[in-house]
């Protein structure tokens, strides 16, 4: 029985991909490496170069594998993007998704570990945020990833389906083992474009925001280190698969930093400076965001092993590094 990972070749996708081959799992991934990188996935991985949105391709992949469930990572990912853009958002992650969950019901495939967001919340009134605070996504972003999880809850009622819906909160960080990290060109991520500044690779980075009702101005997150992360799906892929049912948890640690706190924390451990422009907000953040992870603890027994924001840029830098290296050597 094997597992199908989309969007496997990207940057959250390819830390799954390394950790279910590590536990033994056999493993197919389809990506159509629009953001995606296929050196990215272990040499003896297959990779079926493909739209998630493509059901005749999906049912062959479901079939021709015997996959018996789906880690849905494959999506866009940039929230101001979505602003600029609201129909490619509704495209590649609502309507790819329906498609995608359709085939899988064609299939009988009854396992689905879905991507969720954070941005579902939008701008909380209680933080730490629970699951069953109002959702009120501020971007089309976070609409199209509550779509998807409506579509979800809709099938599990209709067919039988069972999914897991996580909630991520900001995901950042590298393998340990340097073997993946996160190397989208043209990244917006917070840490990614610290780690990129430090290195010389871009001339400055702006904040965003210095206004909000927050201890310094700046936007607040969860972030959550990528191995964490995956090891979370990995119990609730077990949980799934002992007859779970379908539930939709946060993914975050419950505390925040700022976005001057990553900064500082970036220079502190790179030991390097670089230039910080204060700017004006950018459209759809939220002021604040910061998971209640009771849920996740409780149901999946989920215990982080890197909640720790130096750890999480050590190894963003570390991968930064040997991307710059792989990039020169090109
Ligand atoms: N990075 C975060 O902080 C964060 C937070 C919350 C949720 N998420 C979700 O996690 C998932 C993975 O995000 P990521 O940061 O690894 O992004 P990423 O861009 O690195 O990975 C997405 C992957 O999906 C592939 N892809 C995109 N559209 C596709 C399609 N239609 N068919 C096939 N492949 C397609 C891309 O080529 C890429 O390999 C996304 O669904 C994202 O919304 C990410
Ligand atoms: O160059 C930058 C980049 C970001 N920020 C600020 O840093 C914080 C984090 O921004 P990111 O772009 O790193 O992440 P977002 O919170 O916007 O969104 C991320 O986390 C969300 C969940 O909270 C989503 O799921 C989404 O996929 C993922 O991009 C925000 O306050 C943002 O304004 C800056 O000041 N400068």
């Amino acid at each position: 029985m094997t597992v199908l990972v989309t969007g496997g070749a990207g940057y959250i996708g390819s830390h799954m991909v390394w950790a279910l081959k590590d536990a033994g799992e056999a493993v197919v991934v389809v990506d159509n490496l629009v953001t995606g990188f296929d050196w990215a996935l272990p040499g003896d991985v297959s990779l079926v170069r493909g739209d998630i949105g493509d059901m005749a391709l999906i049912g062959r992949v479901l079939k021709e594998y015997s996959v018996d469930a789906v880690i849905h990572f494959a999506g866009s990912v940039v929230v101001p993007e979505s602003v600029a853009d609201p129909l490619k958002y509704y495209r590649n992650n609502t309507c790819a998704s329906r498609n995608l969950i359709e085939a899988c019901t064609a299939a009988g495939v009854d396992k689905f570990i879905f991507s969720s967001t954070a941005a579902v919340y939008g701008d909380p009134k209680t933080v730490p945020v629970g699951e069953n605070a109002p959702l009120a996504p501020l971007s089309p972003y976070g609409t199209s990833k509550l779509m998807t999880e409506l579509m979800l809850r809709d099938t599990a009622a209709a067919h039988p389906f069972r999914y897991t819906a996580l909630r991520y909160f900001n995901v950042a960080g590298a393998d340990p083992e340097g073997r993946t990290g996160q190397s989208t060109a043209g990244a917006t991520h917070l840490i990614k474009v610290a780690g990129e500044a430090a290195l010389g690779k871009r001339d400055s980075l702006s904040v965003f925001g210095t206004d909000y009702d927050t201890p310094d101005g700046t936007g607040v997150r969860d972030y959550i280190h990528v191995s964490d992360l995956v090891a979370a799906h990995k119990l609730a892929l077990d949980r799934l698969k002992d007859g779970g049912e379908s539930l939709t948890m946060n993914c975050g640690y419950g505390r925040g930093f700022s976005v001057l706190e990553v900064v500082d924390t970036v220079r502190r451990v790179s030991g390097k400076d670089f230039k910080v422009d204060m700017e004006g907000r950018r459209p759809g953040d939220s002021p604040k965001v910061v998971a209640d992870p009771s849920l996740i603890r409780s149901e999946l027994g989920w215990k982080p092993n890197h909640d720790d924001l130096e750890e999480i840029v050590t190894h963003a830098l570390a991968w930064e590094d040997k991307l710059s290296k792989r990039n020169r050597a090109e």
